[in-house]
């Protein structure tokens, strides 16, 4: 048999386990913005219309016209001292805890599905290092092919450029994982007990989907009622404490209900004045989080008559959210390390 004209290099085997967060745009201007909702707002999984119909509308009014208002809100939530958006300096700070409490045990990244750092030059990076095994872990606690598997589809394509890849598996969604939960509920009565006035409800608030996309089997709102109701049984909460509505819908079409700007509204019709509101759909606060719940949520309650608004925070790098990401990453990685 020929043999090969030089061995390819044999780096020491290593495990890696690279952590996915949906992406940012890397400035809050028009053009950053531009180019990362051209990516974003381009993939199939996101947007299933037809790519005749869509590209059109993408690269028309949506790309002209969505830029300035989305730069604008992200101006508004910007880390000015590090100069890039919030999601990216918590994910950063979530791998570097977590590297820290894995030491030499695992490789440690970080990646964005859409914008950089990309999934292509973190895994390539990985394999240079020696990473034989791969865990990737997109940090959406409930499923949904708009934001897992579009994660999980990037990190293939870019796993079929290498000609020699390593093993790779991938971490379920943990929406109903015990750890996340009590993680959650641990948060939720921290940040309550804290408070100087008790909430008359507590809502927890979901990015959305489009209700064609559960329709057609998605089980992203069915898993958020279950993390909601897991939630408020872990609390011990009176039913109807806890509510559930979904925020964050793009266009005219129908998407997953009650939406959060409606509940809140009713709620003040009914008499709630007190209100204390979670994100569980991220692990890291985002614009959607900072902007459109502590900012523009905030302000509809208050406008429509709420006296008191608390936004809780996302798990971020708190020790009981690390703690539960590398419980949930353990699970994959036995075997490997
Ligand atoms: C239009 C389709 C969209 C779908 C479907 C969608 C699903 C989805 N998104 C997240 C998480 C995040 N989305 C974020 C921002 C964001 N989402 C959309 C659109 C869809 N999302 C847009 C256009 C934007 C950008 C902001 C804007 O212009 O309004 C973010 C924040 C990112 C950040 O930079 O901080 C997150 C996180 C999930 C979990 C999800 C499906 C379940
Ligand atoms: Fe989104
Ligand atoms: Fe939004």
């Amino acid at each position: 048999m020929e043999k090969p004209a030089s061995h390819p290099k044999i780096a020491t085997p290593r495990t890696g386990l690279l952590i996915i967060n949906l992406g940012t745009p890397e400035a809050p201007t028009y053009g950053a913005v531009r180019k990362y909702l051209a990516e974003f707002l381009g993939d199939p999984r996101v947007i299933e219309t037809p790519r005749a119909l869509w590209l059109p509308i993408l690269y028309g009014p949506i790309l002209t016209f969505r830029p300035a208002r989305s730069a604008k809100a992200y101006a508004k939530v910007w880390n000015r001292e590090k100069n890039e958006s919030p999601l990216t300096t918590i994910t950063r700070s979530q791998a570097e805890k977590l590297a820290e409490k894995y030491g030499d045990n695992v490789l440690v990244d970080w990646a964005y599905t859409y914008g950089t750092p990309s999934l292509k030059e973190k895994l390539q990076a990985m394999k240079e290092a020696g990473c034989n095994r791969i865990v990737l872990f997109a940090l959406f606690p409930q499923y949904s092919a708009t934001s897992t598997a579009a994660a999980y589809d990037k990190a293939f394509k870019a796993l079929a450029e290498l000609r020699w890849q390593p093993a790779v598996r991938t971490v379920p969604a943990y929406y109903d994982n015990a750890d996340y939960i009590a993680a959650l509920a641990s948060s939720v009565q921290t940040d309550l007990d804290q408070l100087s006035w008790k909430p008359v409800k507590l809502l927890a608030s979901y990015h959305s989907i489009p209700k064609a996309y559960w329709d057609k089997g998605d089980p992203y709102p069915c898993h958020c009622m279950k993390t909601s109701r897991l939630l408020s049984e872990k609390l011990g909460l009176n039913s109807g404490y806890l509510e559930t509505s979904f925020q964050s819908r793009v266009g005219p079409a129908e998407w997953v209900g009650p939406y959060t700007d409606n509940k809140v509204e009713e709620l003040v019709e009914s008499g709630v004045t007190k209100l204390a509101v979670l994100s569980p759909a991220f692990a890291s606060d985002c614009l959607e989080s900072l902007e459109e719940i502590n900012m523009e949520l905030r302000e509809t309650f208050l406008k429509a008559g709420g006296t008191h608004f608390h936004f809780i925070p996302c798990l971020n790098d708190s020790d009981v959210g690390m703690t539960m990401l590398k419980s949930v990453a353990d699970q994959e990685l036995q075997g490997w390390v």
